[in-house]
């Protein structure tokens, strides 16, 4: 495999930083990424002034970007205090100043925050990066491997922006992975870069969301079942033995006790077989019954923060009618988005419908897999499936399901429907 990017930490001599510089011009690298490691964990700075000099003058300039936390960015503004995200986004444009097309400032160190929030500044605007806070006293060699993988990231043709995203992601899940294990005594231990390879051996789940998964996705509504005169939990069974393949508990006038008992049979149900269970909106609920994720909208928990509340390994999903809200959805860690409303619909008040043209607009500027919503039924869901974008992953329906006296038969008549239409877009 060709690799043609060059990652370096910080280099313990005036003398190499000058090498570096050299072959670097000698020979240029498509992408340089570069981890300034100048501050140990205990708080000492380990580069003396005319390392510091050479790193500034030489090096940044030929960086494409370079990825202090906020200790090193600190050393390198001249002892600057960083206390607030306020001031990282200070610290990212004065460095920025220095000559690197991008900066990266690693807010993992900053005190009193739910979150870690990386700020991103690509010299024209800002990207407050959010992932959860891992407790774990395994941290060694987090902002290395980030910059490995960023510049990995780099040689496989993503942009710069996905690929801090997806840096971001494996070492999240990799924290989470390595949370437990116990290797020597130091006060801080490594963690465990395997993951991948160890998949099936930890209790982690790695992969939040199959895609495909989304293909049927079935959202309930208590009042269309208590109309139909059955339990929440007898819909979402008999949808999942008709064909759907993702559910969102959406019971918008249940009481918190009535939600959380039905959510823990829904669960049971879901868990036997094997389909995710989302909440919609209630992200205490979810938290209550080890749900599988949370479903949120635009005026809802901002989607960073449900992260930061869940975790790294529940799925999130987020309802977007813009190429916005769309690209927001992913800077802030969500799994999948949910657009519409495609067709009208009477199961949500004031809806704005956006049509197909819409769904495509905000599908062509999604990055992550996107299910239809709104209005959607045997009669159309065609339509929806045929319009030719790629990550349109499926469709998510409420009263075409739910509305009906035999969820089962509905949903088989659905489900058979869709798969109809995919094979055909195949
Ligand atoms: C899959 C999916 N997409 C969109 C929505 C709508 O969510 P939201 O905007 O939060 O509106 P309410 O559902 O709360 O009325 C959804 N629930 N699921
Ligand atoms: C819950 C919801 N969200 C929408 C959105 O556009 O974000 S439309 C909608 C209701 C979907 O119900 P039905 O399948 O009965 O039309």
């Amino acid at each position: 495999m060709h690799v043609d990017v060059v990652k370096t930490g910080m280099l313990p001599s005036l003398g190499i930083v000058k090498v570096l510089h050299k072959s670097l011009r000698e020979y240029p690298v498509p992408a340089l990424v570069v981890d300034p490691v100048m501050v140990s964990t205990s708080g000492d700075v380990l580069a003396g002034p005319s390392i510091l000099a050479g790193f500034r003058n030489e090096l940044l300039p030929m960086a494409d970007l370079v990825t202090p936390n906020i200790k090193e960015a600190s050393v390198l503004l001249g002892g600057v205090q960083l206390e607030s995200v306020s001031d990282m986004r200070s610290a990212a444009k004065l460095i920025h100043d220095m000559g690197p097309r991008n900066v990266l400032v690693k807010g993992g160190h900053l005190p009193d925050s739910l979150d870690a929030i990386d700020v991103f500044f690509d010299g024209e605007s800002f990207h407050e990066l959010h992932s959860s806070r891992i407790k774990t006293r395994n941290t060694h060699g987090t902002g290395c491997t980030l910059a490995s993988c960023i510049a990995a990231e780099l040689a496989k043709g993503s942009s710069m922006l996905s690929a801090v995203k997806d840096a971001k992601h494996f070492i999240e899940t990799a924290l989470a992975y390595s949370r437990d294990i116990i290797i020597g005594k130091g006060a801080q231990g490594p963690f465990d870069h395997h993951f991948r390879l160890k998949n099936g051996q930890s209790s982690c789940r790695l992969d939040r969301l199959n895609p495909n998964d989304l293909l049927l996705y079935a959202v309930t509504d208590s009042g269309m079942n208590r109309k139909w005169g059955r339990s929440i939990a007898d819909a979402v069974k008999s949808s999942i033995e008709g064909g759907a393949t993702i559910i969102q508990l959406r019971e918008k006038d249940a009481e918190t006790r009535e939600f959380l008992e039905a959510a823990k049979a829904c669960l049971e149900i879901c868990r036997l077989h094997g389909v995710p269970l989302l909440i919609n909106d209630r992200i205490d609920v979810a938290l209550a019954c080890d749900a599988d994720g949370v479903h949120v909208g635009q005026s809802d928990m901002p989607a960073h923060v449900a992260r930061s509340l869940l975790g790294p390994e529940k799925i999130i999903g987020v309802s977007c009618k813009t190429p916005e809200q769309a690209q927001q959805a992913w800077i802030d860690g969500a799994d999948y988005i949910g657009s519409g409303g495609v067709y009208p619909t009477n199961t949500k008040e004031n809806n704005r419908t956006i049509g197909l043209d819409g769904l495509r607009t905000v599908c062509l500027a999604s990055k992550l897999p996107v299910v239809a919503i709104g209005g959607i039924g045997t009669s159309n869901v065609r339509a929806v499936m045929e319009i030719g974008v790629p990550n349109l992953k499926g469709v998510a329906v409420v009263s075409a399901l739910f509305d009906r006296e035999c969820v089962l038969t509905e949903t088989r008549k659905l489900h058979a429907v869709i798969m109809e239409a995919t094979s055909l877009v195949k």
